[in-house]
């Protein structure tokens, strides 16, 4: 065996939803900060390539790279990598982060809850696990500032016509439409539709809206959240939603920042109340417990700090190798599995 490269990955996944973790074998990448290291690896795409394209990866795959924190107060910092992007931040996989990081003997775990703070390269997220028996049960994660952009805007999507669509920022962009207006149920048989139609509509919104972060280098918007109705239970919301992710799949999970765009959308249209508790649920019928933990501002315009809760499970280890002779040192990616 030979190998240029080694890469020790933990694999998990939080509510359905993969996020890797590699814990060795990559340097830190250059930068001051960890947005400047997010950057570089978003430019450089060597380690996005290497482990997000086939062999090694796939359209389903999100992996984060464990760096040293730069901010005092953090236990440990990562870099999310994405199919299309190198987000500010990301639920699911903060969850598989905190999971690996306890579950996996990184950092000590305290029972009944262990406390952490994480770095992301969108901002400090603070995170407490509820603990039993070595295993990190239920992952809550203060999630970074998330507000409502354009509320009840139109975009005309190709072959479907014209939508009503709100857009929000919770912790990544999303553009966010009624399922009913589509025709979708939001059912796992629907799947492949649904990612389809969600990729067009998310280039739609962002030739027509576009987006632009107030306070981060973020103009773009990332991803269609369909959404179903809400249904009330005294203080508790529940709903179904489902994200399309490009090029072409969807989220298994109920998606961390999407929840939270989605809250600040729902607070800002008065379909939520602060004290309410939002529950989200995936195509696959996974749950993630939300709640908005505070009222602020950023740069003049309403905002939220919400908090998304749910579970993470490792699914096993892998090393990652490069025979010097692979003529596809970068892999590859092709349709039938990534979409158009
Ligand atoms: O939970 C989330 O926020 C996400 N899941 C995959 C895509 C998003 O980052």
């Amino acid at each position: 065996m030979r190998s240029a490269k080694t890469i020790h990955v933990i694999s998990a996944h939080a509510e359905g939803e993969v996020g890797d973790v590699i814990i060795g074998g990559v340097q830190p990448p250059p930068g001051d900060t960890i947005w400047d290291q997010r950057s570089f690896i978003a430019q450089d795409q060597t380690l996005r390539n290497f482990v997000l394209n086939e062999p090694r990866g796939g359209v389903f795959r999100h992996v984060n790279l464990l760096v040293p924190p730069k901010h005092s107060e953090a236990d440990a910092a990562f870099i999310i990598m994405e199919p299309e992007d190198t987000p500010p931040m990301s639920g699911s996989n903060s969850i598989c982060v905190s999971t690996v990081l306890l579950d996996g003997g990184i950092i000590p775990m305290q029972e009944p809850e262990t406390h952490l703070t994480l770095e992301a390269p969108g901002g400090l997220v603070r995170v407490r696990a509820e603990c039993r028996q070595g295993k990190a049960e239920r992952i809550y994660v203060q999630n970074v500032t998330s507000f409502a952009d354009k509320l009840d805007a139109q975009v005309e999507v190709e072959g479907i016509g014209t939508l009503r669509v709100d857009t929000g920022f919770g912790g990544d962009s999303f553009v966010i439409v009624d399922a009913e207006d589509l025709g979708f149920a939001l059912t796992a048989d629907e799947a492949a539709d649904l990612a389809r139609c969600g990729a067009k509509i998310t280039d739609a919104a962002n030739e027509q809206l576009g987006f632009h972060h107030p306070g981060a280098d973020w103009s773009h918007i990332s991803f269609c959240q369909i959404t179903g109705p809400l249904r009330r239970e005294g203080k508790v919301l529940t709903g179904r939603n489902t994200v399309a992710i490009k090029p072409g799949k969807l989220d298994r999970s109920p998606c961390g920042t999407g929840a939270s765009a989605r809250m600040a959308v729902m607070l800002a249209k008065g379909q939520m109340g602060a004290d309410d508790i939002y529950h989200a649920r995936s195509v696959i019928d996974s749950e993630f417990r939300c709640r908005i933990v505070n009222q602020i501002e950023l740069q003049g315009r309403a905002a939220i700090i919400p908090e998304i809760s749910g579970r993470g499970w490792i699914t096993g280890t892998h090393q990652h190798m490069l025979d010097p002779d692979d003529p596809w040192p970068g892999g590859y990616r092709l349709s039938d599995t990534w979409g158009a």
